[in-house]
């Protein structure tokens, strides 16, 4: 057997995550926090709590490899540029009305720098975190920005190179013996990435987490001065290096999923709020391919869970190039066949498990659980943001794809994928759109409902859609899921991210409150947009001083919480 192959079997059991292996620091970064800042083209505020400078973003730096090239000019959109901002906070200018009852503070987390002196990164998922609040009291709006200090972010700065695994980057060595190193800390985990650059959640006890996909990338932050706080440390034996990167929070519990990469398959595990230690309740094993399908997230009902096995499995040969391929860790495996499972949450144990046709999603929008006159459940409706089984998806999202935008309709078609799951021991389910896409431009990811119908019978979505031609999902969309139709929110060349559904405090109606979103303009700016959830029109817009880079997932922390 070669070496690359036995390696590659260690990897894989490292990833399935050994318990009780403290993490250590790969050797270039033990300096990190002893030594000074590098010195950077990078333009940052003075750590003042209200700085009056907005930051520039990094533009025209020179390219090692990847990045921008040629067209990075004047008019690439800010949304794919790093706009670097360690520390800035001001008060917004209001253009509209803001509700006076929106009191509270709506957080973003997401991959907003891309570039580290001259070295840029390929892919949207690479970027480090990124923090962009907008408080809102008496109808004002205070922002603030900041990088979340996560090792690896603090690493790449000191040794202006990447020095974790990223989603699709993996550490140069410097040679043969760094590179024996390399390898030795992939089994144990230890050069895994704690860039936490993708959800943020309130957790039932109030602090806020940052997640992503590695488990040691959870990071507790202050909301207010979005501060780095500390690691979140999981005090338990469940082990795992990966996990879901959007675990289902409430008031009361916390959700996760664990995929196992030795022996397919994927724990179901439950945390109370207040603690930080999961408990194990059930395991799925999975029914094809040699590896886990790619599980960034998953849905519940109010009795079960259910988890998704999607032919874009993890790939342990993939884990250990130093180059990404095209489908970066993972690898298409349509002969394996699609699953769904469905667990009961009490008991821990498998009611469901069909097989499907082929998807490829990250976000799974709601599931509820469809009854009978008698109220018996007969089959669980899980709807995802889905894209058509397609996997260049994740092509679309290379930033050289994102900032090179020719007026050519280049995005891959996207639906809300609707899954039927019978939980009368028939062997398959169903999955087909919600709604006529061409009612959300056949795009359809970044998704939010009521949290108050999580796991319930729902009618309204909110998801980025898309007007043609584009490269990226451009509108923002509410979906009606009984009348099966659309409304669309549109700004020429704007780049909105998530619309957030906020409720109104004492709504009754689903739809009672507000969507906001984070638009990239394309003028450069950048505002958090406030949209009224019934009609999905503007009511208000608060502007930053300077343009924001796109973002991925929000949360909302009420003022009183
Ligand atoms: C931003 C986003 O949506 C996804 C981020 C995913 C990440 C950072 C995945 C990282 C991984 C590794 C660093 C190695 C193991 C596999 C995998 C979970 C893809
Ligand atoms: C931004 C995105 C997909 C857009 C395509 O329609 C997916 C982000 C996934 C990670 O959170
Ligand atoms: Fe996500």
């Amino acid at each position: 057997m070669s070496a690359t192959i036995s390696s590659s079997l260690r990897t894989v059991a490292a990833l399935s995550g050994r318990p009780g292996r403290r993490a250590s620091q790969p050797g270039g970064n033990k300096r990190a926090v002893a030594q000074p800042l590098a010195a950077s083209a990078v333009t940052e505020a003075p750590p003042a709590v209200i700085s009056p400078a907005p930051p520039r973003p990094v533009v025209g730096a020179p390219r090692r490899r990847g990045g921008r090239g040629v067209d990075g000019g004047a008019d690439e959109l800010v949304a794919w540029k790093s706009v670097r901002q360690e520390r800035w906070e001001g008060a917004l200018e209001v253009e509209g009305n803001l509700p006076t009852w929106l009191d509270g503070t709506y957080l973003r987390n997401g991959p907003g720098l891309w570039d580290l002196g001259d070295y840029g990164f390929r892919h949207l998922f690479d970027g480090y975190a990124t923090l962009v609040r907008v408080s809102f009291r008496d109808g004002q709006a205070v922002g603030a920005h900041r990088q979340i200090e996560s090792e690896a972010y603090k690493a790449a700065r000191q040794h202006g190179k990447v020095c974790y695994r990223e989603f699709s980057e993996v550490p140069k060595p410097d040679g043969f013996m760094s590179f024996v190193g390399q390898m030795a800390s992939l089994f144990s985990g230890n050069s895994l990435t704690d860039n936490s650059n993708t959800g943020v959640v309130r957790l039932g006890d109030g602090r806020v987490l940052c997640l992503t996909e590695t488990v040691k990338g959870s990071i507790v932050i202050d909301p207010d001065t979005l501060d780095t706080v500390s690691k979140f440390e999981y005090e338990d034996k469940l082990g795992g290096l990966i996990h879901s990167a959007h675990p289902i929070v409430t008031d009361t519990e916390f959700w996760t999923l664990i995929p196992d990469l030795i022996r397919p398959g994927y724990v179901v595990a439950r945390m109370e709020a207040g603690s930080n230690e999961r408990q194990f309740v059930g395991r799925v094993d999975c029914r094809g391919g040699p590896a886990p399908g790619w599980v960034h997230s998953f849905p519940v009902t109010e009795n079960y869970v259910v988890v998704p096995e999607m032919p874009l499995r993890y790939c342990a040969a993939n884990l250990l190039r130093a180059e990404p391929t095209p489908l970066y860790k993972f690898q298409w495996h349509l002969e394996s066949g699609s699953y769904m499972h469905v667990m009961c949450k009490a008991s821990g144990k498998i009611v469901a498990s069909v097989e499907v046709p082929p998807f490829v999603t990250f976000h799974f929008i709601n599931a509820y659980e469809e009854k009978d006159e008698e109220g018996r459940v007969t089959a669980i409706i899980a709807d995802c943001c889905e894209h058509n089984a397609d996997t260049s998806i994740l092509d679309n999202l290379r930033l050289h794809n994102l900032r090179a935008f020719t007026g050519e309709d280049v995005l891959t078609d996207a639906r809300v994928g609707r899954f039927r799951i019978p939980l009368d021991g028939s062997p398959f389910g169903e999955l087909e759109a919600a709604l006529d896409p061409e009612e959300h431009g056949r795009g359809m990811d970044m998704c939010s409902i009521n949290p108050a119908h999580l796991g319930k019978e729902y009618r309204y979505a909110y998801a980025c859609g898309a007007r043609r031609p584009c490269n990226f999902p451009n509108t923002l969309t509410k979906i009606d899921l009984v009348e099966k139709t659309a409304k669309n929110w549109h700004e020429e060349g704007a780049v909105p991210s998530e619309p957030f559904f906020v409720p109104r405090p004492g709504a009754v109606e689903e739809d009672d409150g507000v969507a906001i979103s984070m638009v990239s303009a394309k003028d450069g700016s950048g505002y958090a947009l406030v949209l009224d959830a019934k009609t999905f029109k503007e009511i208000a817009r608060a502007k930053f001083p300077y343009g924001l880079p796109y973002g991925l997932h929000c949360c909302w922390v009420p003022r009183d919480k």
